[in-house]
């Protein structure tokens, strides 16, 4: 720092007033450990769960059966009642798993008072319409301020207080100064990023060991999530085939390059994909038997079938799902997505796990970015690449 910077008067703090009711609807592990993080920072804490049993379970000893291994604090009101758990709320945090939101949303709508904020913490695209999770409650929700909350954030370890940083993005970032003749000013971004939803989201949930991050781009973090429980089955898959660190790597840095090049055809930003709720939450996933998806593959890996996978299991595995809607998506947009195709055709069990890999190993040699033109594309020697191009469903 300069001698004329530091002497120079300090900026302003902006004062941002927290929300202070906090109904959190969905009581999985996710939904728990929120609630949680909201109780922590001094939220008045409401828990709306599904389930009467858990809600039985939690009154009676403390424990929700889906994050079995924490306690409930006592300052959580837990309630299978939605009237209850959003009267008097001023923010509710949406954590349903996708293909159940638009139901859910709609029977948070008839309780919710008028332009009470909702915040997005599900990961994944309805699989009937092909629509990101902010879409689908612009159409349940019209009207009514939304952010999105997102990143590399296991709910057990939220639970544990293990130091944990998020994104939170909400799309009321508009610059302040009319820039229609020039590029962004940062200084404007800046200020508005401060004034915008995500930061009042941020200072209700934030404590020392939950650290948001906050940011304008909506697509580019709802698409970081969805797309990385894919690539996570893949890497599960590699990982129960008995492959090694390698092959580990290379479907982290090509999955990235699926997930960016996605995300960029729907509006996202580069840098989204590069942050806490791109790479960050995919390398999480990618890497730990903690992962739901990242388990999921490991079976079929080791030859289980999908439905053999899943028998059992009340916990959401949203990228068993979410192949089909991420794969659906890219080609209606024109988006080459190999790997999480190849997903898609195994969990569909179109292709066998080594027919996959042979195939995406051997589809043309190209040039790793796509900013280099023109793009090349070689037959590769050994190539049998048409047996990914023929699993379109
Ligand atoms: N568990 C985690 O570590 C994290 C989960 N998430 C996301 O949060 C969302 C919720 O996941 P979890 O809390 O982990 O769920 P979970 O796997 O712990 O529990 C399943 C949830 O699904 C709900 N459910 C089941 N059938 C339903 C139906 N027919 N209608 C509505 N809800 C139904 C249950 O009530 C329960 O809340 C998912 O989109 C997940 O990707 C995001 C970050 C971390
Ligand atoms: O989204 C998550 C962590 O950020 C949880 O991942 P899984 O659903 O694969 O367990």
């Amino acid at each position: 720092m300069s001698i004329e910077e530091s002497s120079s008067a300090p900026e302003p703090v902006p004062v941002i007033t927290p929300f202070r009711r906090v109904a959190v609807i969905g009581g999985g592990a996710w939904g728990s450990a929120l609630a949680m993080v909201a109780d922590r920072a001094g939220r008045e804490t409401r828990l709306w769960i599904r389930e009467a049993e858990a809600v039985a379970a939690i009154r009676a000893g403390g424990r929700n059966p889906f994050l079995p291994d924490h306690d409930m604090p006592a300052g959580i009101s837990v309630t299978g009642d939605m009237g209850q758990a959003l009267d008097g709320a001023d923010l509710a945090l949406l954590v349903i798993p996708s293909q159940f939101l638009r139901a859910m949303a709609a029977e948070v709508e008839r309780h919710a008072a008028p332009g009470m904020p909702v915040v997005i913490c599900s990961k994944g695209i309805e699989r009937d319409t092909g629509l990101l999770m902010t879409q689908v409650i612009a159409e349940v929700m019209p009207g009514r301020p939304q952010a999105v909350l997102s990143g590399p954030s296991f709910a057990a370890e939220v639970a544990e207080g293990q130091p944990t940083a998020v994104t939170i993005a909400s799309a009321d970032v508009q610059p302040l100064e009319d820039d229609e003749d020039g590029p962004l000013d940062p200084e404007s971004m800046g200020a508005a990023l401060v004034a915008s939803l995500a930061a009042r989201v941020a200072v209700t949930l934030g404590t020392t060991s939950f650290r948001p991050y906050l940011s304008d781009d909506l697509t580019g973090v709802e698409v970081g999530g969805a797309v990385k429980n894919v690539l996570a089955i893949a890497c599960g898959i590699a990982a129960g085939r008995g492959l090694g660190s390698n092959p580990r790597a290379a479907i982290i840095t090509r999955g990235l390059a699926e997930l960016k090049r996605l995300a960029q055809a729907l509006g996202g930003r580069r840098e989204t994909v590069t942050g806490l709720a791109g790479i960050g939450d995919l390398t999480l996933t990618c890497s730990s038997e903690q992962s739901r998806n990242f388990t999921f593959g490991l079976a079929l890996g080791r030859g289980a079938t999908p439905d053999e996978a899943l028998a059992g299991k009340s916990a959401v595995v949203e990228g068993a799902v979410n192949a089909e809607t991420v794969t659906a998506l890219a080609r209606r947009l024109g988006v080459e997505m190999p790997i999480s195709e190849a997903v898609h055709a195994i969990i569909r069990g179109r292709l066998d796990i080594d027919a996959a890999m042979t195939a995406l190993l051997t589809r043309p040699i190209r040039a790793e970015s796509r900013a280099l033109e023109p793009v090349v594309a070689i037959d590769h020697p050994a190539s049998r690449a048409s047996d990914l191009e023929t699993t379109d469903a």
